[in-house]
């Protein structure tokens, strides 16, 4: 699959200045350069449309993003792993800042990455079911960057981040609807995607520009770290990358994931 069909835009059905982009990388929406790329560039075409929103989505029938692909860190290309983790960067602040309403329709499991483009957005509706959403890197052996805890901590309280982040949790849906990981739970993609339009919909009266400057200086704390140690951000991962723990660690996981497979077969 080419990078530009990984990420689908489409107009709302009885809106047309809302955009639902739906990330599409099978089979679990793992983040590698290439969706990354097109979720970049997508968000950089989205700022200067003429939507007004956005509904991120998955066309997984269970999963919103798995995170991270695994593989992108596992023995890694260094070069290629400089321009994977810029990307991510440049990912997180694009959506994180956006001029546009972000509403998040998680039809899903949302570990990790999945979870961080899921906290991105200003508003958060689950389907409800046997899924979990949750920063779990400690859990895996790896450590999550202080940008993806500041993104937490934009969402739910300080305690309840720092004990999920040391204990690698994943909330079931109803756990994250407690802790205010999300904000409501749906009964299926549609009713998901419908209620991300219902808290679009409260934004009608309100001028565009004073709501982004708002929303941006509510969250200029988080980023502006990021911006001014994008580099050395990039060169801790790539360094931490080194670490044979950390690629022990890996292996492992993916052994993991792929015994998970043939336990179920
Ligand atoms: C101190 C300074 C620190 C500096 C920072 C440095 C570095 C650290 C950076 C840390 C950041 C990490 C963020 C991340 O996002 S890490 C990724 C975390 N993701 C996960 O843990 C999710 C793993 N996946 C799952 O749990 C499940 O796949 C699932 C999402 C619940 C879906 O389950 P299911 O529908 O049953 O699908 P399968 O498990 O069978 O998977 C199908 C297929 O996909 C492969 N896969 C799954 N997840 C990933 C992934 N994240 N990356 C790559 N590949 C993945 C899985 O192995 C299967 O593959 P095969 O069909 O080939 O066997």
């Amino acid at each position: 699959m080419s990078s530009q069909n990984l990420v689908t835009v489409t107009p709302d059905k009885d809106n047309d200045e809302i955009a639902i982009v739906t990330m599409q990388r099978p089979p679990v929406n793992s983040l590698n350069l290439e969706l990354l790329q097109a979720l970049s560039k997508t968000l950089d075409e989205l700022s200067t449309s003429d939507f007004r929103a956005m509904v991120l989505t998955s066309a997984s029938p269970t999963v919103f993003s798995a995170g991270l692909d695994i593989m992108e860190m596992y023995k890694p290309d260094l070069k290629r792993a400089e321009q994977f983790w810029s990307t991510l960067q440049d990912v997180w602040l694009k959506l994180f800042e956006s001029n546009l309403i972000t509403a998040a329709a998680i039809n899903g499991h949302a570990p990790a990455g999945g979870c961080l483009l899921a906290m991105s957005c200003e508003y958060r509706a689950m389907v409800s079911g046997k899924y979990s959403i949750g920063l779990n890197e400690t859990a895996l052996g790896i450590v999550a960057p202080r940008w993806f805890m500041d993104c937490m901590l934009n969402t739910i309280s300080q305690r309840e981040a720092e004990i999920a982040l040391t204990t690698g949790k994943l909330f079931s849906v109803e756990e994250a609807l407690k802790v205010g990981l999300i904000d409501e739970t749906a009964k299926d993609k549609e009713d998901a995607i419908n209620k991300c339009l219902g808290f679009i919909e409260k934004f009608e009266s309100i001028p565009p520009l004073p709501r982004s400057m708002t929303k941006q200086k509510f969250r200029a704390n988080g980023v502006q770290w990021l911006k001014a140690n994008k580099q050395a951000d990039i060169d801790e991962f790539v360094h931490f990358l080194k670490f044979p723990q950390v690629q022990q660690s890996l292996e492992m996981y993916i052994h993991m994931l792929k015994s998970k497979q043939n336990k179920s077969e």
